[in-house]
């Protein structure tokens, strides 16, 4: 049995002192029970999120991160950095770093491979432009992505591990993917970490959709199977929306 789970990802919002009052208004709701909820923001939030979710079931991630260690790597954070605040979980390849950043399936692969080394889960993020969409090539593309991420991956980390499908054309558009495509989207990942590792690996891997997720979708979108959960952008950066999101996910 696969435990939901709705990853919040501020991107570039949230000062410090937003994320603090963020924090504290959540705290005073009541999340429901049976999902797992995390919020992975800024690098800067980080030490004051996981100061306030201490004695809490709310995880906190980063959303990007360094392959190497240490060293002269100037302006980056290294994955060891991340679990000494105590993360559980940080992003990797969302398409905004591969797009804007120029990140390679290679870098996230060392990556995803550093934060599990590290002792963390990466959410590893996978997904086709509009173009591949209507060419047809989206699945391709997708396996590819998902093959890359996880060579040098054992079976057991493998299994651990988060994917999130996220098709560009859905991200912060309003342009959601139907329920029935993430879940067809979701299973052919599933399908392709049967065909790398085997079916109980398959079975135990989160996959989360992402793009343009709200409270008024997620009850539908997780009513399908092989939606294990959503990585959520502008709808997490609002405690009440945040909270209807669990709740949705609960039901
Ligand atoms: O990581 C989150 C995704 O990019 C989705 O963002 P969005 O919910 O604002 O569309």
């Amino acid at each position: 049995m696969r435990t939901p789970l709705i990853a919040g990802n501020w991107k570039m919002n949230m000062t410090v002192q937003q994320a603090g009052a963020f924090a504290d208004e959540l705290l005073k709701n009541n999340l429901k029970e049976g999902v797992e909820a995390a919020i992975c923001a800024p690098f800067i939030d980080l030490p004051v999120l996981a100061g306030k979710f201490k004695e809490t079931d709310i995880k906190v991630g980063a959303q990007n991160v360094y392959f190497e260690k240490s060293g002269a790597f100037t302006g980056e954070i290294s994955a060891p950095m991340l679990r000494e605040l105590g993360m559980h979980y940080v992003i990797t390849g969302h398409s905004e770093r591969r797009e804007l950043f120029g990140e390679t399936d290679n870098d996230v692969n060392k990556k995803s491979r550093a934060v599990l080394e590290a002792g963390m889960t990466p959410i590893i993020c996978v997904g086709e432009t509009e173009e591949e969409r209507e060419s047809g090539q989206y699945t391709a593309k997708v396996a590819g992505q998902v093959t890359a991420a996880l060579e040098g991956i054992s079976p057991e980390s493998a299994g651990g591990l988060v994917i999130a499908y996220e098709p560009i054309w859905a991200i912060g558009t309003g342009k959601s993917a139907t329920s029935d495509d993430a879940d067809a989207m979701c299973r052919s990942i599933r399908s392709e970490v049967e065909k790398l590792y085997d079916k109980n690996t398959a079975d135990r891997v989160r996959i989360l959709y992402g793009g343009s997720v709200k409270p008024a979708t997620i009850e539908e979108l997780m009513s399908k199977s092989d939606v294990d959960g959503a990585l959520v952008g502008g709808a997490s950066l609002k405690p009440e929306d945040y909270t209807a999101l669990i709740a949705g996910a609960a039901q």
